[in-house]
């Protein structure tokens, strides 16, 4: 799969959304975090301004739920227009059953890991997921220092993933940035989420380009990856 790179929109100006979503079309994604002030100590936006940032931009939303009970709200999600949703297996009660009720709506359905989280227990469950999300930070805050502890689980989810064959995108977020995104890439990622580095750089959608020849660069010569 070739490298996609998903702005994070927390870090923009909440005030100016859909010009903000704007500034990054040509990503591959629009990721939206959504924070409930309970799985994560902020709070942020949910269901009625993913459904306006929907119909404010042709780009998909990904929406990352950093929220309690996401088996109760990921679907709303869907509903509101969202092309993936990532829900917290910490906070799933039912992750299986979840990831199906996301995909049968018709989106991409995905799974985050917290930093603490190990991958290893998910081994037989990462077939009913489209993608699956390390965070490289402690999620709650963008603007956070990328945590390099992080490269051998990213090393070991790609070796599962080659080794029962799978499609699973391998997405990254947190401290994503222009000094970090090539040892993501190496150690096996291929979705990229990056808030501060695209809405802090003058041009938001040229810093969106340079991350993704960055890690495509490394993803070339990677054996895993392949042009789609
Ligand atoms: O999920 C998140 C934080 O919980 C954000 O997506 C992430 O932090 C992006 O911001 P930055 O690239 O500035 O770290
Ligand atoms: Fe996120």
């Amino acid at each position: 799969m070739a490298v996609q790179i998903s702005p994070s929109i927390l870090s923009a100006d909440f005030s100016r959304l859909a010009e903000e979503a704007k500034a990054v079309e040509g990503a591959d994604w629009l990721h939206v975090d959504v924070m409930d002030n309970h799985f994560v100590p902020n709070l942020t936006l949910g269901v009625p301004v993913v459904e306006s940032l929907a119909r404010a931009t042709e780009t998909p939303l990904d929406c990352h739920l950093m929220i309690e009970n996401p088996d109760r709200w990921a679907p709303q999600y869907v509903e509101a227009g969202a092309g993936s949703v990532t829900f917290h297996a910490e906070a799933a009660a039912a992750p299986v059953r979840l990831a199906r009720e996301i995909r049968a709506k018709g989106a991409r359905a995905s799974m985050a890991l917290k930093p603490a989280t190990p991958v290893e227990p998910y081994e037989d469950l990462l077939s009913e997921l489209d993608m699956l999300l390390i965070m490289t930070v402690e999620p709650g805050f963008g603007g956070q220092a990328f945590l390099d502890i992080m490269l051998p689980k990213i090393r070991r989810t790609r070796e599962l993933i080659s080794k029962h064959g799978l499609e699973l995108w391998l997405q990254v977020d947190g401290g994503v940035s222009a000094s970090t995104i090539e040892r993501c890439a190496e150690a096996g990622a291929d979705v990229f989420v990056a808030g501060s580095a695209v809405y802090s750089a003058d041009d938001p959608a040229a810093a969106v380009r340079m991350l993704r020849d960055q890690a495509a660069a490394v993803t070339a010569s990677a054996p895993w990856a392949c042009a789609h």
